[in-house]
């Protein structure tokens, strides 16, 4: 990989609001064709990191480059980006929110796929959420952008929605943009090439799925007396998760949670599975240090 290839880097880069550090240090980049998965919990700061790399937020220290320059107007003319709030005009039809975005861009207006066509009259506002981030998705790919930024592109949206949205991002990558998306779904992270996980301001472990996960271990707890022992386990102070009916404890020996249950008199089967990422990420959010 030459400079030339990035299509965005971050470089040590930190974000200060007065002393609350809200980005630590951050050191990213995203190359054509690939899609960089930026995960985290509410507040990670995700989404202050994107603002930098945009150039809508100045870096209190480190340094941004869009498509090899310090962002401006020119390279944002470079990139699509779908902001959480959408960025859309809701007071305007979604013709007019079409045109305003295609006249600031100069390109011709996109084709809207039937859903839309069926509403272009309506004010944004009046439509549902589905069909407006439908609309922000076409308005950001309509100037064939060579990165593009979707923070949290899937929240609120139905699974159905939701997968055709991850469809057409995979349509982009293959046609060679690179994409940068933040999600706190960990099931999405399995569509991205390439993860970034980001905690309390600080990018704390980056590569595949896999790479993240490494050899951290859960142990699963079989019991039918499924309640029970999450009680148990939760009284006795362990990281116990349930979903559904699945007892379920990060980074724990089993041999802990066994005694733990010996206790509470519950008879139980504990075997050791390799974490999810999704553990993992609850494991790297108890060991790092608080915020600076
Ligand atoms: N303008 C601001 N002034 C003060 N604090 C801010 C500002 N913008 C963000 N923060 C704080 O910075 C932290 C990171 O916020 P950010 O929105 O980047 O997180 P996030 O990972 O995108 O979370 P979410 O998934 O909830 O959007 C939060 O604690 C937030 O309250």
């Amino acid at each position: 990989m030459t400079a030339a290839d990035v299509l965005i880097r971050a470089d040590r880069v930190t974000k200060r609001f007065g002393d609350f550090t809200a980005v630590d240090t951050v050191t990213m980049h995203v190359e054509p064709g690939e899609i960089v998965g930026l995960l985290g919990a509410n507040g990670a700061g995700k989404t202050t990191l994107i603002r930098v790399l945009l150039g809508l937020a100045l870096p209190t220290e480190g340094s941004v480059a869009a498509f090899g320059r310090t962002p401006d107007r020119t390279t944002r003319a470079r990139l699509g980006y779908v902001p959480q709030g959408l960025g859309l005009w809701q007071t305007l039809t979604v013709d007019e929110n079409i045109t305003f975005a295609a006249a600031a861009f100069g390109n011709p207006p996109p084709d809207l796929d039937p859903g839309l066509a069926a509403v272009r009259h309506r004010p944004v506002g009046e439509i549902g959420l589905g069909l407006q981030r439908q609309l922000a998705f076409a308005i950001a790919l309509a100037h064939h952008p060579e990165l593009l930024v979707l923070d949290e592109p899937t929240s609120g949206v139905d699974p159905l929605a939701r997968a055709r949205l991850w469809d057409a991002v995979h349509d982009q990558a293959d046609a060679g943009t690179g994409i940068l998306v933040t999600t706190h779904y960990m099931q999405e992270a399995q569509q991205c090439d390439r993860l970034i996980l980001m905690s309390r301001g600080k990018a704390v472990a980056a590569g595949t799925e896999k790479d993240i996960i490494g050899d951290t271990t859960a142990c699963e707890v079989d019991t039918p007396h499924w309640a029970g022992a999450f009680a148990a386990l939760d009284n006795a102070g362990l990281p116990v998760t349930l979903t559904g009916t699945r007892v379920r404890l990060a980074d724990t020996p089993p041999d802990t949670v066994a005694q733990a249950l010996r206790d509470a008199g519950i008879t139980a089967d504990v075997h050791q599975v390799p974490a999810t990422l999704e553990e993992e990420m609850t494991v790297i959010d108890r060991a790092a240090p608080a915020r600076a």
